[in-house]
């Protein structure tokens, strides 16, 4: 996986250093401060990369390009910057640092090293963050970032920045220009607020594959059995969701793949000012769930989530919202 140096393996046991995500599928976290020197790493990316979308993939491609898997190390952080600089603004992430971390190794990278975005970290200067980069990896020839790429303390380095310590620090700056489509730059921004315009389209589009949404089946009141439709609801979700509403969608489960129709809402028709919950019923399924990972993708919008006045009302609607979905999927499919 990453820097796999003895001490910094050691300290991933101790809790000053590392933290574990709040994602079941623990992601090693490293602080920056902790890593012991690596001269295997020759070539870095560097960015939130949050998405990982096809403007990242370009910038992993470059990277790549420069040499060998062995040699070449994306680093990315435990969180936004934003949200130890300003967490108000800090976007909603698109992935879960477990998705970034298995995308990254879809996507040819071997050696990924997550650090730990605290508040240390951003009190550190540009200048002092290159020189403690070039010593943990004295054999760094290439740093790859996107255009807008910033770091240190009131993000005072960028490309220029780096470009004028080239020589010096002898590290070549590789910088990715950001990819075009429909007339507008790749951003992350534009993914989240494709996702907030229900445009799951779009946001799949300029992902390069189909945006997902992972979480934990917990047990819910055991209503859903009873109306003829259990749903399975999904917690530990750390990513963007659209707007409540009710939505057909595909469904990764242990390497299969289902259709379901899922609700994300309040449940107004059995419960009274409940909580926003995610939940999702199989299409030819049956068994139990609870405790399982699941994958929602192909998230289309049906419709928005009513009160009804019976339980019986409410079960008819969700057999149309089935019909619905069967028909938006099964032609592409059959
Ligand atoms: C496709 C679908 C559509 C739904 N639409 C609504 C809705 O419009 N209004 C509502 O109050 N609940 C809606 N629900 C949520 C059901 O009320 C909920 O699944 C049921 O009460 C079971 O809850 P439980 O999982 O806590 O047992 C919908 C559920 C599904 C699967
Ligand atoms: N087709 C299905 N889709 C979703 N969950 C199913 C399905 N068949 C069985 N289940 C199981 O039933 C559970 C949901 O039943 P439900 O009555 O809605 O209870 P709960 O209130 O616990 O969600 C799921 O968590 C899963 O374990």
């Amino acid at each position: 996986m990453c820097l796999p140096s003895p001490k910094s393996q050691e300290s991933a046991g101790n809790e000053k250093d590392i933290s574990l995500a709040d994602d079941p599928q623990q992601v090693e976290i490293f602080s920056f401060f902790a890593l012991e020197e690596n001269p295997q790493i020759e070539n870095i990316a560097i960015g939130v990369f949050d998405g990982l979308h096809l403007g990242h993939q370009k910038i992993l491609e470059r990277l790549l390009s420069l040499g060998t898997a062995e040699s070449c190390l994306v680093l990315s952080f435990d969180r936004h910057p934003l949200a130890v600089i300003s967490p108000e603004q800090a976007p909603p992430s698109l992935l879960s640092l477990s998705q970034k971390k298995n995308l990254l190794h879809l996507y040819g990278i071997k050696h990924i090293l997550f650090v730990q975005f605290d508040q240390r970290l951003r009190q550190l200067r540009a200048e002092p963050f290159l020189i403690t980069l070039k010593k943990i990896f004295p054999r760094l020839r290439a740093i790859v970032v996107g255009e807008d790429f910033r770091f240190g303390l009131n993000a005072e380095g960028n490309v220029a920045f780096l470009k004028e310590r080239e020589r010096n620090l002898r590290v070549q700056t590789v910088v990715v220009p950001p990819l075009i489509r429909y007339g507008e730059p790749i951003s992350s921004t534009r993914i989240r607020k494709a996702i907030v315009q229900r445009n799951i389209w779009l946001a799949s589009e300029l992902l390069g594959r189909s945006y997902r949404i992972e979480g934990y089946v917990a047990a819910g009141r055991g209503a859903g059995k009873e109306i003829g439709f259990p749903t399975a609801n999904l917690e530990g979700i750390a990513q963007l969701l659209p707007p409540p509403g009710v939505y057909g969608c595909q469904v990764e489960y242990k390497n299969e793949i289902f259709f379901g129709v899922a609700n994300y809402g309040r449940r107004p028709t059995v419960q009274e000012g409940g909580e926003l919950v995610l939940e999702v019923h199989l299409l030819n399924f049956s068994g139990n769930l609870y405790g399982e990972k699941l994958s929602l993708f192909n998230i289309q919008f049906l419709r928005e989530e009513k009160k009804f006045l019976s339980l019986p009302e409410l079960k008819s609607q969700i057999e149309k919202d089935i019909q619905k979905a069967k028909e938006f999927f099964m032609p592409k499919f059959f």
